[in-house]
């Protein structure tokens, strides 16, 4: 997943709250890691983890996710390791995921029907509130309990849902209208999946995945490691080095 940057972390500006942490954005993006490793220790009775049971868990290394941790003021304590309920409090808050927040899909074809359903994002702090496509054939229809609007009501419907954030599962030519349309209804946040770079405003933060990207990114570390082999000696990159190479 890659980020289309513009302006600053919310809470940096001139009436911030001080003690918010201003981080890296690489130890932002690993911070959610972090959350699912520890959630999965909370869920098998852990109360604490070291940092070395944790950075295993979350697929980093040691002295990465220490350095990370800090930035929240987090060090755990010597011996014992990270209280392991106090630290999903911290990374939560820090994400912002203290609070549910509302999340709106446009483009009901076959990514934007599966993501409709996926319940993972419920159990991870966000609700999928509303639905829209621009294609009248398919306005009305129930998916996973919500009926597809039109693009045309997503305005009103931002408001009244007050939706953060927008996934645009729409076809490229058509996610820079959408992301607008998105805009207009004030969401300053923004999940693109359509492969194309959107124009947007300083305040509006765009992310963007797209799995063709991440699988270009795997093909050249296999053509790295087919040339290593190649090598005389047949030098080799190691698993854990691979993953931390993708990943950050
Ligand atoms: N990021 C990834 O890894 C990934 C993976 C698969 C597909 N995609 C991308 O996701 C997008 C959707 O793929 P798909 O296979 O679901 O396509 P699809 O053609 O099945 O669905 C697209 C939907 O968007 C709707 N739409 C078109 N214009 C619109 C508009 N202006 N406003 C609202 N809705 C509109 C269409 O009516 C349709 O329902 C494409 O851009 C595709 O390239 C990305």
């Amino acid at each position: 997943m890659s980020q289309q940057r513009h302006g600053s972390t919310p809470g940096h500006g001139a009436g911030a709250v001080p003690a918010f942490p201003d981080l890296p954005e690489a130890t932002i993006a690993r911070l959610p890691e972090y959350l699912r490793a520890l959630h999965n220790l909370g869920e098998t009775g852990a109360d604490t983890v070291s940092s070395e049971g944790l950075a295993a868990a979350a697929g980093v290394n040691s002295a990465k996710l220490r350095k990370d941790l800090s930035h929240l003021g987090s060090y755990g304590t010597r011996g014992v390791g990270y209280d392991v309920t106090l630290l999903i409090e911290q990374i939560e808050y820090v994400l912002g995921l203290d609070q549910r927040r509302a999340v709106c899909l446009v483009g009901l074809g076959n990514l934007g029907h599966a993501l409709a359903g996926y319940d993972g994002f419920a159990s991870r702090g966000f609700k999928i509130v509303a639905l829209f496509d621009a294609d009248e054939s398919k306005v009305g229809e129930i998916i996973h309990g919500l009926p597809v609007r039109h693009i045309s009501d997503l305005g009103r419907v931002a408001v009244e849902e007050k939706i953060a954030i927008g996934v645009i599962a729409t076809p490229a030519g058509a996610a820079q209208a959408v992301a607008d349309v998105l805009v207009d209804a004030g969401v300053t946040s923004i999940l693109n999946f359509a492969p194309c770079v959107l124009s947007v405003p300083s305040n509006v933060d765009v992310r963007k995945v797209d799995l063709a990207i991440e699988l270009q990114i795997l093909s050249f570390h296999e053509h790295r490691k087919a040339s290593l082999t190649a090598l005389p000696g047949g030098r080799s990159a190691t698993t854990a080095g691979d993953q931390e190479a993708v990943g950050s």
